[in-house]
């Protein structure tokens, strides 16, 4: 098997959207891919209807398919506190043409107010691995994880795109969606996460420093969350910049040119565009502050690379067969 699924950003691409079919007759639901967590749930008829505010919503029981998991139930808090817990179901659950009969779908009898806000969002579909799973008493699996046995190559790919679809692969690497070779490296998976070594960076007018620090590959995540010392030396070159103390985030003139920041994998080199980097207006209302999308991250430990750097390249994420789980990047 193989296949290929449109993933289209939300304003600011604060999120990439993919159509997801559940149940007999299909219903579909459009998710966010989330290679930083690992649990398919969903908004569901089980919500109150003050939760929801124009999500769509699954429905076990007009599924002929669907079957309850008795006794199942899932509780999970994201990066940016975020929340959602509930029961499961299994169902068919159709990814871009890529069909598994008896996927755990967690149907969501709670959620935290940044999704009942987020109204195109139906739900999440978990790509780290099914260690972090967060179903009790029995863990279930990602779709990936259900999905691998039968795929030509056991890998998913992400080509997402500053604002405009990109596609999710499942299953076979596309080669006219990238150019050169692709640069592998080893994958640590002990937290459960795609976490790899960053070889070093570099942005405007400095030298490439070869300084590694770990990282997570997380497209459920908007930014790039990088170690602070890099973030302040990078918010140095930028006239005007400041770290806002009530976001804990940088700031900076809206008409700054913002300098390009080069990441290392291994021996190759990429580059976020600093065009990427000036994410967005932090407030509405005030035309001429905005947010960066390089941003200290938390002192979890690790980086976590969300969209904005992954964006800028194509992404292989290669369960191995034999050999360890691995991580590809390449230009495009
Ligand atoms: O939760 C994280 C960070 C893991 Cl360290 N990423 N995934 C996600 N999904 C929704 C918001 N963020």
């Amino acid at each position: 098997d193989s296949g290929s699924a449109k993933t289209t950003p939300e304003k600011d691409d604060l999120e990439y959207l993919t159509p997801v079919s559940i149940g007999t007759p299909p219903q579909v639901l459009n998710l966010d891919f989330d290679s930083g967590s690992s649990d398919l749930w969903v908004f569901s008829s089980e919500l109150p209807q003050s939760s929801v505010s124009g999500q769509s919503l699954y429905d076990p029981s007009k599924s002929s398919t669907a079957e309850e998991v008795q006794g199942a139930t899932w509780n999970i808090s994201y990066g940016d506190q975020s929340s959602s817990n509930g029961i499961v179901y299994r169902d068919v659950v159709n990814v871009g043409g890529v069909e598994f009969k008896s996927q755990a779908v967690e149907i969501a009898t709670t959620v935290s107010s940044q999704f009942t806000r987020d109204t195109n969002n139906d739900g999440l579909l978990g790509l780290a691995f099914s260690s972090i799973n967060t179903v009790q008493p029995q863990q279930e699996k990602t779709f990936f994880d259900n999905i691998l046995s039968n795929l030509d190559a056991p890998v998913w790919t992400a080509d997402l795109k500053y604002h405009a679809p990109g596609t999710y692969d499942f299953g076979v690497i596309d080669k006219s969606k990238y150019t050169g070779d692709i640069t592998y490296t080893d994958v640590d998976q002990s937290d459960g996460f795609w976490m790899f070594d960053v070889a070093g960076y570099g942005f405007g007018n400095s030298t490439f420093k070869a300084a590694p620090f770990k990282g997570i590959a997380d497209t459920g995540t908007t930014l790039a969350m990088i170690p602070a010392e890099i973030a302040g030396a990078y918010y140095r070159q930028v006239k005007g910049a400041k770290l806002d103390s009530q976001q804990g985030a940088y700031v900076f003139p809206c008409d700054s040119v913002l300098p390009d920041f080069i990441f290392g994998v291994g021996n190759a080199r990429y580059t976020i565009p600093g065009k990427f980097i000036n994410y967005s207006l932090l407030d509405e209302s005030d035309p001429t502050t905005c947010f960066g999308g390089l941003q200290p991250d938390m002192g979890i430990g690790f980086a976590i690379l969300g969209d904005i750097l992954l964006k800028s390249t194509f992404v292989v994420f290669d369960a191995g067969t034999e050999s360890t789980p691995r991580l590809g990047f390449a230009k495009k």
